[in-house]
């Protein structure tokens, strides 16, 4: 199978104001067709930078980046007509243009004839539920229709590389559900490849095949959600909820396992986060033993979000806090 993106030794470094930044480091990844990859990391880590080189934005220093097996240096044009890219959300949009000017316009830059390309726009509003908002101007829109705008902008010469940043910043809780529907549909309809940047983790959890996760510009990890997990969080919280209140060397036990317990008025509320499920055995025999009826079980496996800040903590303590912080702070 034939990737759809191949980057290879990226680097890219910035010159500004006598100081130099080496933004992107050695990243080497590819992209299948069908598949949805996102790159996470802390602020400044290059994420965007590598957005930018891949859609050539940014003029790398070295590195080789094809799309569909075309090197974006020597193909660009047929490498820009097969990439649709959402960089920097509505500023990419004609602000005193209706949605359905936009999504003309720039279907007529990728070649998409006007017949075809009224079409499409209808299509794109209809899906994005944009109709409503037709005949005003985009500066006139909400952020997270705006945001939708520059979106069905960058998809309607449907591209088979789409690429992404911070494509949820701005929309409302059903408009995430719904952008993450659609995106899923259309890649695994078109087979598209997308690659995509957020640091809404629930979103990235939700759609992505695969996960690159970069730090001060390298990659340090380049799995899927599952083998992420697996390798670095093992994890599960187990709640559990028994009739009446464990005492005596039960309560004991349990609390030499380190099992939280709660009591209420005729039922117990127990809690652990093990990786050994021996331990739950080891309770649930002793709860039945002593005549505890399980009322309910409650099971739950580490968020992305905690693998995430696991994985950067293996690199680099300091960043890990802040990221953590940030986290606690609602701020990632
Ligand atoms: N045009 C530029 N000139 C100078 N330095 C830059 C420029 N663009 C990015 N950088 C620097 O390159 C590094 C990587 O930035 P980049 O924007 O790619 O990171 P990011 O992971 O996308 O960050 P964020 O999550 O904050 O968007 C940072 O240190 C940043 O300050």
């Amino acid at each position: 199978m034939v990737p759809v993106l191949e980057v290879a030794g990226l680097n890219k470094t910035y010159s500004s104001k006598g100081e130099t930044v080496k933004a992107v480091n050695n990243i080497s990844f590819s992209v299948n067709p069908g598949e949805i990859v996102g790159v996470l990391g802390p602020n400044g880590s290059g994420k965007t930078t590598t957005l930018k080189s891949i859609c050539g934005l940014n003029a790398m220093d070295t590195g080789l980046i094809r799309v569909n097996g075309e090197d974006i240096e020597h193909q660009q044009w047929a490498a820009m007509l097969s990439t649709g890219a959402v960089l920097e959300g509505a500023r990419n949009v004609y602000w005193r243009l209706t949605p359905q000017e936009n999504i003309v316009y720039f279907a007529g830059l990728k070649g998409v004839p006007r017949n075809e390309a009224c079409l499409r726009a209808q299509e794109l509003i209809d899906r994005l539920s944009l109709n409503k908002y037709c005949d005003q101007q985009v500066r006139m829109l909400s952020k997270g229709n705006q945001q939708k705008v520059a979106i069905a902008c960058a998809l309607v010469h449907r591209p088979s590389l789409i690429l992404l940043d911070e494509p949820t910043l701005g929309l409302d809780v059903d408009m995430v559900r719904d952008m993450k529907d659609w995106l899923r549909q259309l890649v695994d309809t078109r087979l598209s490849a997308m690659l995509v940047t957020s640091h809404d983790m629930d979103f990235i959890e939700a759609i992505c095949d695969r996960v690159i996760i970069l730090y001060q510009g390298e990659v340090i990890s380049q799995n899927s959600v599952e083998e992420l997990r697996r390798q670095f969080s093992p994890q599960k919280t187990f709640d559990l909820q028994v009739q009446g209140h464990p005492s005596g060397s039960v309560k004991a036990d349990l609390e030499t396992s380190q099992w939280s317990i709660e009591e209420n008025a005729t039922s117990s509320r127990l809690t652990l986060r093990t990786g050994d499920l021996d331990t739950l055995s080891l309770a649930l025999a002793s709860l039945e033993q002593s005549g505890h009826r399980l009322i309910d079980i409650n099971v739950t496996s580490d968020a992305l979000e905690d693998i995430f800040i696991h994985t950067i903590k293996r690199t680099s303590s300091p960043a890990a806090e802040s990221i953590s912080q940030a986290s606690a702070g609602g701020e990632q």
